[in-house]
């Protein structure tokens, strides 16, 4: 058998920068490392307990940016040659089992479940090695009914994708990417007209019933699975509830508008009892299994959220081609694709956050200043070589602060509660943004989205408020000359409010000055105003 580089299905490259990547974070670690070696050599007299909290607080960002290191330190890229894998294989291509996963009607709503359903169900692989099975923990006939407007509605779709080799899959991501590209081919303008008209039909009538909370009686008697609902107790009591939507053993129903056959496509209610526990998604992942075994035994599984749809239609053949790689697919179980976020930011968010307070002329302001502009440069080159903009790190920016002040607060919360026994946690499900044409239009202005209302937000307003609070005193006391700070520090902390402040506009712009639907809710500026002025009310006494 040939072996080496001409024959692989897969390559592995290491960084080419790396060298410099390494250099640059060693330096940045020495500069870490001058931050608290001052912070220790400098404690002050009065004020002593407000130093030292700033200490562990540099020394937790200095430790999280090391572990973040690990990232970067041995970057590998991979690269797949699909090609290849055509060329020896097409005609003994592997059964692929596509597991997608939902929990609750509203927070994930159906139009995003079938969404996703539908980009797997596009895969350009042929169809009869492909069985797609949606498990519903939340049990709802709302969501069987909008699989079931799929499954018609994927008679239309799939065949539209392969003429016109759409990317992405899945119709509302690929109706969003058409806004600004005109067609000029005539059959594809029309035929898309066509299916545009038909999708969006479908979501009206989808979105009708989720408005409606319940199937209308002339929906379910059009197909005998809604009878399932009718031992139904509630979602944490019920028979399984098994469906299959599409199988091409029945020939009438499973082909598509050309007259080829549509990949498998299966509903799934696992059983719920309320004495046993469901276990979440991996109690969901070990109930299909044993179901998608009796019906299409697979022994490639591909497993996604209902909120990460596949963006490119070749994703199970670059994943093939680590498997059923001759020389090295025997070592490989499992292959992880990368997700990319997009009603959040671009890059993951890391970096570090220390408090300038010393004073611009001493040399310990240096490593202070290069952690704060290295890390910050570093993150806006990696975001722009991969395509991003300068707003959008400005954004990330702003994202890795508001994380760490709200998400991570009610995560240590949450583990001091289970330290004396008690889960506080109500977040069994990630709330998710529902995507429409609104939502779409902010994000591609990449206006910040809040519209739900949380408990983090009441957290991340109050403290907003607080800052720009504190900016104004700082300016007014400035004004009236009643303290007589230097001149440094006193611009020291103009510029560290300031700054906040500038970080915190979008909060802002939330609660006061945006009417759209992605505003902060009013509920959260009653309360956070009252909270932040309370505090400053209640410190103003205290000293
Ligand atoms: O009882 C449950 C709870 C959740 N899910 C599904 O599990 C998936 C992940 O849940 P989500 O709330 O979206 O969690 P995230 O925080 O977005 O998910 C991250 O964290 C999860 C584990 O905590 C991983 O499973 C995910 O892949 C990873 O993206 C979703 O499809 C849910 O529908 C269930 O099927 N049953
Ligand atoms: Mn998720």
């Amino acid at each position: 058998m040939e072996s080496g580089e001409d024959y692989s299905l897969f390559e592995t490259r290491k960084d080419k920068g790396r060298h410099i990547r390494r250099i640059y974070a060693i330096s940045l670690f020495v500069a870490i490392c001058f931050i608290w070696a001052y912070r220790l050599s400098h404690i002050p007299a009065y004020g002593k307990w407000a130093w030292l909290g700033l200490f562990a607080a540099e020394l937790w960002s200095g430790f999280y940016w090391l572990f973040g290191q690990a990232l970067r330190w041995n970057m590998l890229f991979r690269k797949t040659f699909i090609n290849r894998l055509s060329e020896r294989y097409e005609n003994s291509l592997p059964r692929v089992d596509m597991f997608v996963f939902t929990a609750d009607p509203i927070i994930e709503p159906p139009m995003m479940v079938i969404n996703t359903v539908l980009s797997v169900m596009a895969y350009d692989y042929p169809a009869e090695k492909l069985s797609v099975y949606l498990s519903d923990d939340a049990g709802s006939d709302i969501t069987f009914y909008a699989l079931l407007e799929a499954s018609t509605f994927a008679k239309h779709w799939v065949p539209f994708c392969k003429r016109f080799k759409v990317e992405p899959r899945s119709p509302a991501a690929y109706f969003n990417t058409l806004v600004s590209t005109n067609s000029h081919d005539h059959n594809h303008a029309k035929d898309l007209d066509a299916i545009k008209k038909l999708y969006v039909d479908m979501k009206r009538r989808i979105e009708d019933v989720v408005k409606l909370g319940g199937v209308p009686s002339e929906a379910r008697s059009k197909h005998n699975g809604f009878s399932q609902w009718d031992s139904y107790y509630s979602r944490h009591d019920h028979d399984t509830i098994l469906q299959i939507l599409l199988h091409e053993r029945n020939p009438h129903n499973s082909k598509d508008v050309d007259g080829f056959v549509l990949p498998t496509l299966v509903y799934m209610a696992r059983e719920k009892r309320p004495q046993y526990h469901h276990n979440y998604k991996a109690g969901a992942i070990n109930s299909l299994l044993r179901v998608s075994s009796r019906i299409s035994n697979a022994k490639i599984i591909l497993i996604i959220d209902c909120d990460m749809y596949s963006n490119h239609s070749q994703s199970v053949r670059d994943a093939l081609c680590f498997f059923m790689d001759e020389e090295k697919g025997q070592e490989i179980a499992f292959v992880q694709f990368p997700q990319n976020f997009e009603n959040l930011s671009k890059n993951d968010l890391y970096g570090n956050a220390i408090s300038a307070t010393v004073e611009m002329s001493s040399p310990w302001f240096i490593p202070f200043a290069y952690v704060i502009l290295g890390e910050s440069s570093s993150t806006l080159i990696e975001g722009l070589i991969s395509g991003g903009t300068i707003k959008g790190w400005w954004n990330d920016l702003r994202m890795w602060l508001y994380i760490r002040t709200s998400s991570y607060l009610f995560a240590l919360i949450d583990i001091v509660w289970k330290f004396f026994g008690r889960s506080y946690s109500s977040f069994a499900v990630t709330t998710k943004i529902v995507e429409d044409d609104d939502v779409s239009q902010r994000y591609k202005n990449e206006v910040m989205e809040f519209g739900t209302s949380s408990p983090f937000f009441t957290v991340l307003a109050t403290l907003a408020l607080l800052h720009l609070f504190c900016l104004l005193a700082t300016i007014k006391e400035l004004v009236l000359c009643k303290v007589a700070l230097t001149g440094e520090k006193m611009a020291l902390q103009v510029l560290l409010c300031g700054f906040l402040v500038l970080i915190n506009f979008p909060i802002y712009q939330g609660l006061f000055l945006r009417k759209d639907k992605g505003r902060l809710p009013s509920s959260h500026t009653i309360k956070s105003t009252t909270l932040a002025l309370s505090a400053c009310i209640f410190f103003k006494i205290w000293n």
